[in-house]
């Protein structure tokens, strides 16, 4: 299937954001380990989330968490101290992405895993049983959700669990995420030094709990207004070194393009939520209302962008694209776990900005850098999304400054985002299927 979307005159919209996926996926092992019937309210409708439901509702003998990074790493874990036989799979890019970590810590406290296939990866089966071991190292710069894993089953083991972290910490807000969590539904655990976690034998009480929308959806709003606000610039021929000009397009925009976003909240537990605060620099303003955040245009957006962004590797691929369409060279570091995502990351992004005629580069597979240089853009680019929902949602708004941009496989938002073509839509976008791929 592909999508051609086109954008609207002016960008004006209400828009009730998904709920956080990482947040859902928590709750229900939070919820599942204490063996409560107070299921949590809001949960996620994408396919993370529904993968994460089914695996914990019924006892099913063969779990399929298709491509649900967190159902694969968080059950793993739980299915290692749940009675029962187990074998846990997923789609093919899962049985590529790497779990010899977080076996190798589990089969370290007594559990019972073997590799069905590939040594490292998964399908696995599991066969649950009381793990006696409560002190283990294990590395922490692969991927935070093996250490999110090992936490949330640290409470119901009999002497509970001391997590020695070795080597850089990426994605850290993701563990303090699941540390914020675990407390919510009455553990104790935190860090007891830069690189040492622990948390307390006594298991969870289920707990009434609503989870929040998702700030790495959105990101995408914010890159539509940060985008819209180049786009007027061009219109009314601006300059955007002159900082007159812009200042005044600026105050014509703020009432034009305004959109809200609803079940946001300022002090949220989510660490993309820091997003906001990089878009600021890219011209985009956040106020905080009683239901959500509004964002207008402001300012003069940066005219370069250096961050270190491995506390918000998802946000990754929402900056690369904004940055380029919006002219602002960038060097991104801290991007180490995007290899092994939905996708290799890194090169779908170097290989599909080629075709919008932007040249980006790596360095070490940790570093995307753009400097201005430019290579001719394809006439009416197809952007292909490798199974990647954030590859769909990130480029779509580069019809606000394109004629339209077409999309391959758009209907792989449903990992996190279920509802993204709808939104755009009802922003006013016109996203069309095409009848025939050429
Ligand atoms: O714990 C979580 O909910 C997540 C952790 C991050 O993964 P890594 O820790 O592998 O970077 C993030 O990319 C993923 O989308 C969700
Ligand atoms: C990396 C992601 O998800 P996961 O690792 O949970 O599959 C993501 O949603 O960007």
């Amino acid at each position: 299937m592909r999508y051609t979307v086109s954008a609207p005159a002016s960008l004006h919209a209400a828009i009730q954001l998904p709920a956080s996926k990482s947040i859902s996926n928590r709750a229900l092992i939070l919820h599942s380990l204490a063996h409560g019937n107070i299921l949590p309210c809001n949960l996620s409708d994408c396919d993370d989330t529904i993968v994460m439901t089914r695996a914990l509702d019924g006892n099913p003998g063969h779990i399929d968490i298709l491509a649900a990074g967190t159902a694969m790493r968080f059950l793993t874990a739980y299915l290692s101290v749940t009675p029962g036989t187990r074998i846990i799979t997923g789609t093919q890019r899962m049985q590529q992405r790497p779990i010899r970590i977080l076996v190798d810590a589990l089969r370290e406290l007594g559990a019972r895993i073997e590799y069905v296939g590939n040594e490292g990866f998964p399908p696995l089966r599991i066969t649950g049983t009381e793990l006696t071991g409560s002190e283990i190292s294990l590395a922490g710069n692969v991927s935070s959700q093996y250490i999110s894993a090992l936490l949330m089953i640290g409470a119901v083991l009999p002497k509970g669990l001391r997590l020695h972290l070795t080597g850089d910490i990426i994605s850290r807000p993701y563990i303090n995420l699941t540390l914020q969590l675990m407390r919510d539904f009455g553990a104790q655990a935190d860090w007891v030094s830069e690189d040492c976690i622990t948390v307390s034998p006594g298991g969870y009480t289920d707990t009434p709990f609503t989870v929040e929308s998702d700030w790495s959806a959105a990101s995408y709003w914010y890159q539509m207004m940060a985008i819209e606000g180049i786009k007027n610039e061009k219109i009314k021929g601006g300059d955007r070194s002159s900082a007159k000009e812009s200042e005044d397009s600026t105050k014509e925009e703020a009432h034009t393009a305004e959109i809200e976003l609803l079940g946001l909240f300022a002090h949220s537990y989510q660490g993309d939520s820091r997003g906001a605060e990089v878009f600021a620099r890219l011209g985009v303003h956040t106020e905080y209302t009683d239901r959500g955040v509004k964002l207008t245009r402001k300012g003069t957006p940066a005219t370069r962008l250096d961050e270190d962004m491995v506390d918000i590797p998802d946000l990754a691929q929402t900056f690369v694209v904004t940055c380029c369409l919006m002219d602002i060279p960038f060097r991104f570091t801290g991007l180490q776990s995007l290899k092994i995502k939905e996708t290799d990351r890194i090169t779908a992004l170097i290989r599909e900005l080629r075709k919008l005629g932007y040249v980006v580069r790596s360095e070490q597979d940790s570093i995307l850098l753009w400097d201005g240089e430019r290579c001719p853009a394809d006439a009416n680019p197809v952007i292909a999304t490798y199974e990647d929902h954030r590859m769909a949602m990130a480029f779509a708004p580069a019809c606000l400054v394109l004629p339209q941009i077409r999309i391959n496989e758009p209907q792989v938002v449903t990992k996190s985002y279920p509802a993204y073509w709808e939104d755009l839509q009802k922003a006013g976008f016109k996203v069309r299927q095409d009848a025939m791929q050429s």
